[in-house]
């Protein structure tokens, strides 16, 4: 058993990929803010492939940990010299490692945020990237602007204040810059969200305008947010996938990552600092990612929560069994073909009807052990803005909408935080009380969940989508999930025979 380290490396690529470049030699470039699963699986990969074909030498990446919880990835990382394993599960059982190099410093904000902000500060930095999820852009659900009266946010604009959100650091560090006459450096969001730069382009400028207004209007004017669009299925590693690391390969790793092996990302050529020859790593680099990104969060993501309330209540607990029984498969492939893909625009070089049975393979993949339950985490940053715009548009266009009306009914059935056999779930949510208590109300309002308009706008007030919201949930109650996805998708394949 080799514990994995920088001096471990020759004995380890005897039994696996690891960096062949010299890492000592690799400069700081890009810092990233939220490193998790997801930045590890993807964009620190691409890094890697390009630093092992010596094309990005001066785009070495610092890690950062925003919030006192990412303390375990510190000690992780650090105990082992920034290096991790990422391993692709392929369906056959076959696990494809690999020891990635990129990540070459890591810094815990909480545990000294001025050095954090001197490192974005450094001219030798040209990219902030993100992945801080869908709730860390602090973009109010009604409003859509910048939530100035969060605590912590309010906390980083009082005078004098020490930042401990990603704003406050990050715009502290962008103050030093132009202080210092340092052009900035480009934010790159690679969060799943609609827009994601459009998104991080309004929450920052917000943020610096908050804090001074010429500087505000610095950033605004200054700073690039490209758009991205990115894709890797990327389940939390368990104790197993460590354990079973060690047995197949001999690497004592403290938190390796394990992903599918598709991998995709559509990125927009905004930066104001230059950047890593991405394309050359397998990156689609595009004058305009909008089709990708709907494509991606309407077909994909939306699908995800299609899946993950009505699996769970059904009573499964892996994605892939989800998956793998045809009643699930054909309903998902119903609601993306008939409802998700009517709001789409053609999307360059893709086929549709492909990428959605793509999809059905990628969830199906039983290596990948993803779980419902993370898919079923934060669901009221994710239903309002992967699903609702399909609704709004199908009931805009008077198009389909069933299966749509029916997932959110199903939503509203797991927020009850009891499963059909009376057992409890374990809600994830920071809205989760106040959903319970609407949910738990449904039973004799059966409108109760769907009237809290922050989430759903005025959705409670359209009878086309509240007939079929109603009829879901009350067979929902009345006869249990898997009864009725049995009957929608066998009415749905009814009509479209007759048609
Ligand atoms: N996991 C995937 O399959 C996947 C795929 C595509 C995109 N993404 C994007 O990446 C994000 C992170 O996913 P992950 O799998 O790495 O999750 P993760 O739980 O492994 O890591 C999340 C990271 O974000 C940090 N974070 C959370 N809230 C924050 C906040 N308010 N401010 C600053 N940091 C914050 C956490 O501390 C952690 O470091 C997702 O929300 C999504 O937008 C994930
Ligand atoms: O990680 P989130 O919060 O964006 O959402 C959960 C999943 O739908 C998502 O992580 C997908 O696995 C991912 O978007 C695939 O690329």
């Amino acid at each position: 058993m080799t514990h994995l380290s920088a001096e471990a490396l020759p004995a380890l690529a005897e039994r696996l990929p690891v960096p062949t470049y010299d890492r000592a030699g690799v400069r700081v470039g890009i810092v990233h803010l939220g490193v998790g699963g997801f930045h590890r699986a993807h964009q620190a990969m691409y890094v890697d492939r390009l630093l092992e074909r010596g094309l990005a030498r001066d785009w070495g990446i610092c890690g950062v940990g925003v919030l006192p919880s990412d303390a375990r990835m510190r000690d992780a990382l650090r105990a082992q010299d920034g290096l991790y394993t990422l391993v692709l599960k392929h369906p056959d059982g076959t696990w494809e490692p690999r020891v990635v190099g990129s990540l070459v410093e890591y810094l815990l904000a909480p545990d000294d945020p001025a050095a954090v902000v001197e490192r974005m500060a450094e001219e030798a930095v040209r990219i902030v990237s993100l992945t801080v999820t869908e709730g860390g852009y602090n973009i109010h659900a009604v409003t859509g602007g910048f939530d100035l009266s969060n605590p912590d946010v309010a906390a980083d604009l009082e005078p004098g204040a020490v930042p401990r959100t990603t704003f406050g650091l990050v715009t502290a560090a962008l103050a030093l810059r132009r202080e210092r006459g340092v052009p900035p450096f480009t934010v790159m969001s690679c969060d799943n969200v609609q827009g994601n730069g459009e998104v991080a382009h309004r929450a920052f400028t917000a943020f610096a305008t908050a804090l001074d207004a010429e500087l505000g209007a610095w950033v605004e004017r200054e700073v690039r947010f490209p758009n991205s669009m990115v894709d890797r299925i990327t389940p939390q590693t368990t104790e197993e996938d460590r354990a079973e690391l060690a047995r197949r390969f001999g690497v004592e790793d403290a938190w390796p990552v394990v992903c599918e092996p598709f991998t995709q990302w559509v990125l927009e050529d905004g930066f104001g600092a230059g950047r890593p020859p991405l394309e050359e790593a397998g990156v689609q680099v595009v004058a305009d990612v909008g089709p990708y990104e709907l494509m991606k969060l309407r077909l994909l993501n939306a699908s995800h929560q299609a899946l993950c309330y009505f699996g769970h209540l059904a009573g499964h607990r892996l994605v892939h069994e989800v998956c793998q029984e045809p009643l699930f498969a054909e309903f998902l492939l119903g609601y993306m073909r008939e409802e998700g893909e009517p709001t789409l625009a053609p999307v360059p070089g893709i086929d549709l009807a492909g990428y959605q049975e793509e999809l059905i393979r990628r969830f199906s993949n039983a290596g990948v052990r993803d779980t419902v339950a993370r898919l079923c985490a934060e669901s009221s940053d994710r239903i309002p803005k992967w699903l609702l715009p399909v609704v709004r548009h199908q009931l805009a266009t008077g198009g389909e909408l069933r299966r749509s009306a029916a997932v959110v009914a199903s939503w509203a059935r797991y927020a009850e935080g009891v499963d059909e056999a009376g057992e409890p779930i374990e809600v994830v949510d920071r809205l989760r009380e106040r959903l319970r208590a609407a949910a738990l109300r449904q039973r004799e309002e059966p409108l109760a969940f769907l009237a809290d308009r922050e989430l759903f706008g005025d959705l409670v007030d359209s009878p086309a989508f509240t007939g079929p919201y109603l009829r879901a949930l009350g067979s929902l109650h009345a006869r249990g999930a898997r009864a009725t996805l049995e009957e929608l998708v066998a009415q749905l394949r009814r009509e479209g025979v007759a048609r």
